[in-house]
């Protein structure tokens, strides 16, 4: 029997996904109550202090604070949850992570790796890439909005994320599709004026109220 991960939010909003402790530190300061470290390509020596940082940031302000791929360093420094990808579940030690009481967001990009998601019982599937992004290379192509809202209406009372090309003006037709939340990169860190966007995009998302009323 595969045991869930423990559940997050349904409706998880405003989700930014970014490489520093700089920016986790000021979205936090602004208002941002899911967010993602998301440093690439590195050993885990090079990113332990920034994922430290990171974390207790997160505690400080009652966020949920997502690691991306460091699933060891995750675990080491009690993070909200792990983030990890279809290649990421090949390695990752998935009984770790649930028996130290992280949470696991999965990517996945078409049906097939819906299913494999679906089969670990995560607390919330990323579903990706929806429209063209510059942020990362896709070996698939974008999903767009139609199949967008038959994967959401397919998972029922999963929590779901939205991710790839979302910018403040496809923001609306996004969540339109039902998603619980939206997981946006250059929207926010390409903005002429951050602070302006992640208000914008805050209001948007509507996000639900925090710890102490999700479930456990
Ligand atoms: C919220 C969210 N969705 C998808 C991804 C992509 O994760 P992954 O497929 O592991 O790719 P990398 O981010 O590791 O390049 C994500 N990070 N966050
Ligand atoms: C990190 C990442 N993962 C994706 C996926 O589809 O799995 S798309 C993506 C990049 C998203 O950046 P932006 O908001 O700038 O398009
Ligand atoms: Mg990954």
């Amino acid at each position: 029997m595969i045991y869930p991960f423990p559940a997050t939010a349904k409706k998880l909003g405003l989700y930014p996904v970014v490489d520093s402790v700089e920016w986790i530190a000021r979205l936090l300061d602004a208002g941002v109550r899911t967010i993602q470290l998301r440093i690439k390509d590195q050993t885990e020596a090079a990113v332990e202090n920034s994922i430290a940082e990171a974390v207790a940031l997160g505690k400080r302000y009652q966020a949920r604070l997502f690691i991306n791929d460091y699933w060891r360093l995750a675990i080491k420094y009690n993070a909200y949850g792990v983030h990890l990808g279809q290649e990421d579940l090949d390695v990752a030690d998935l009984d770790a992570i649930r028996h130290a009481g992280l949470r696991l967001g999965l990517s996945t990009h078409d049906d097939a790796e819906l299913d494999r998601a679906l089969a670990l019982r995560p607390s919330y599937i990323a579903l990706g890439h929806i429209f063209p992004t510059q942020t990362k290379q896709m070996p698939s192509d974008p999903q767009g909005l139609i199949e967008l809202k038959r994967h959401i209406t397919r998972l029922g009372d999963i929590s779901t994320v939205a991710i790839g090309g979302i910018s403040i003006a496809r923001a609306p037709e996004v969540l339109a599709c039902g998603v619980g939340s939206i997981a946006v990169v250059s929207a926010i860190t390409q903005a002429a004026d951050w602070r302006q966007a992640t208000q914008t995009l805050l209001a948007l998302a509507e996000p639900e109220p925090q710890f102490g009323t999700e479930p456990a």
